[in-house]
């Protein structure tokens, strides 16, 4: 069966008739929620899948069948359409909601500001209010390490000072005000914002991948893309850092940990209510040059690489303690920087262009 709600709204498609509990994933087409949404899969939940497309593509779908053997819904909608909210929770039972959807580009927010906010921070508050009015207590969101600005001291833990540098920065922060006053006016909502680190890596499978579009930002999907040929050589943004060998170090995590983490915060939101933030990190750190290195040892592909100037804005090193989430979601990093860059080459070498 399906049918319209008009233009605005797009198409809701339902295929499936499940028991088990349904979580709406906004944003689950993109890099990290379709990734969450195998995840959440195997633990037994079902992804009812909100994504406006504006940064993914519809054959995440397809893939996303492919791996898990079953079609998730998928409303084509935009976060801050709230018509579309009010019919997707009268459609489905929804236990809690898995906000992923944002834009995330640091450049471009600092070009375009307003668009930021009212993308990330203004339709945040639109799905707040509409889970709000139906009930829906329990809601998971995408924060960043961007949060924490410059950092004061390593490795960082949730305490350290917010100081975000950029608009993209102050919107992930505005929203986990969002969910912190709202929490406190309701003494039964239940939050919790994820601060990401690096997210790198793919699907095992190498059917879900990182899937950019232009020029990536980022250095692992610049470096894959450079070993597969699609660039002439991999740019390295400074090499004069207090480091051991001058490069930028990070934090980087693979992105099925990223995912397990959201399916231990559901876990935790059934049992401890009010606002919680928690870094999802590895708490070790590795250079340019390493990632450069072990990805040239796990793909056996050269990359060519230039030093270049810093790029505005970088620091030297961020690195999560990742303490916390261990304690309390009982959720730990398991994958290693090898199986990161091995999973990102699988998936760049099968789908050269991405999908
Ligand atoms: N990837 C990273 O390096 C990183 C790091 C820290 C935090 N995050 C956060 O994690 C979340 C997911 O990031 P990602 O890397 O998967 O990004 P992504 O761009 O791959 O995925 C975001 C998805 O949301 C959709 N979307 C965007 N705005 C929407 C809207 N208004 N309505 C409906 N759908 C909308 C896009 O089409 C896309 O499918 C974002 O909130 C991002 O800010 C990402
Ligand atoms: O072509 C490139 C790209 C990156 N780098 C370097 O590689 C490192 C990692 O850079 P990148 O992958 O762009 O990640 P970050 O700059 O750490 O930023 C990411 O991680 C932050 C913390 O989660 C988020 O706020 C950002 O949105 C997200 O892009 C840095 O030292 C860069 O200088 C290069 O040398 N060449």
């Amino acid at each position: 069966m399906s049918y319209r709600w008009g233009v605005l709204s797009g198409v809701v498609v339902k295929m499936n008739n499940i028991t088990s509990p349904n979580v709406l994933v906004t944003g689950g087409l993109g890099y990290v929620g379709s990734h969450t949404c195998v995840a959440l899969h195997q633990a037994g939940y079902t992804p009812i899948i909100y994504d406006n497309l504006s940064n993914s593509s519809a054959a995440v779908a397809e893939q996303l069948a492919r791996i898990c053997g079953r079609r998730f819904d998928l409303i084509q909608a935009e976060v801050g359409d709230a018509q579309a909210l009010k019919q997707c929770f009268a459609d489905y039972p929804i236990e809690a909601v898995l906000h992923f959807a944002a834009l995330k580009a640091v450049g471009e927010s600092t070009a375009q500001p307003l668009m930021y906010y009212q993308n990330n921070v203004c339709d945040s508050a639109i799905l707040m209010k509409q889970m709000h009015e139906a009930g829906i207590k329990r809601l998971v969101f995408s924060s960043s390490a961007t949060v924490y600005g410059d950092p004061q001291y390593l490795p960082i833990d949730e305490d350290h000072s917010k100081a975000p540098t950029n608009p993209y920065g102050w919107s992930k922060l505005m929203v986990e005000q969002m969910m912190r006053d709202q929490c406190q006016a309701h003494s039964d909502d239940l939050s919790i914002a994820l601060r990401y680190f690096n997210p790198v890596g793919a699907h095992e499978s190498g059917l879900l991948g990182e899937n950019p579009t232009g020029i990536p930002n980022n250095l692992v999907p610049y470096v894959t893309q450079t070993a597969v040929g699609q660039r002439e050589k991999l740019h390295i943004y400074g090499n004069d850092y207090d480091t051991p060998d001058g490069t930028g170090i990070r934090d980087y995590v693979h992105v099925m940990d990223l995912a397990e983490g959201h399916v231990q915060a559901l876990g935790q939101l059934y049992s401890s209510n009010g606002f919680h933030a928690f870094n999802l990190g590895t708490g070790t750190g590795a250079s340019v040059l390493d990632v450069v290195n072990t990805f040239e040892a796990v793909s056996g592909r050269a990359v060519p690489y230039s030093i270049a100037e810093r790029r505005p804005g970088d620091v030297a090193t961020t690195i999560a303690a990742p303490t916390l989430a261990k304690a309390r979601l009982n959720w730990q990093a398991s994958r290693d920087l090898k199986q990161m860059l091995a999973d990102s080459w699988h998936w760049q070498s099968k789908y050269p262009q991405g999908i």
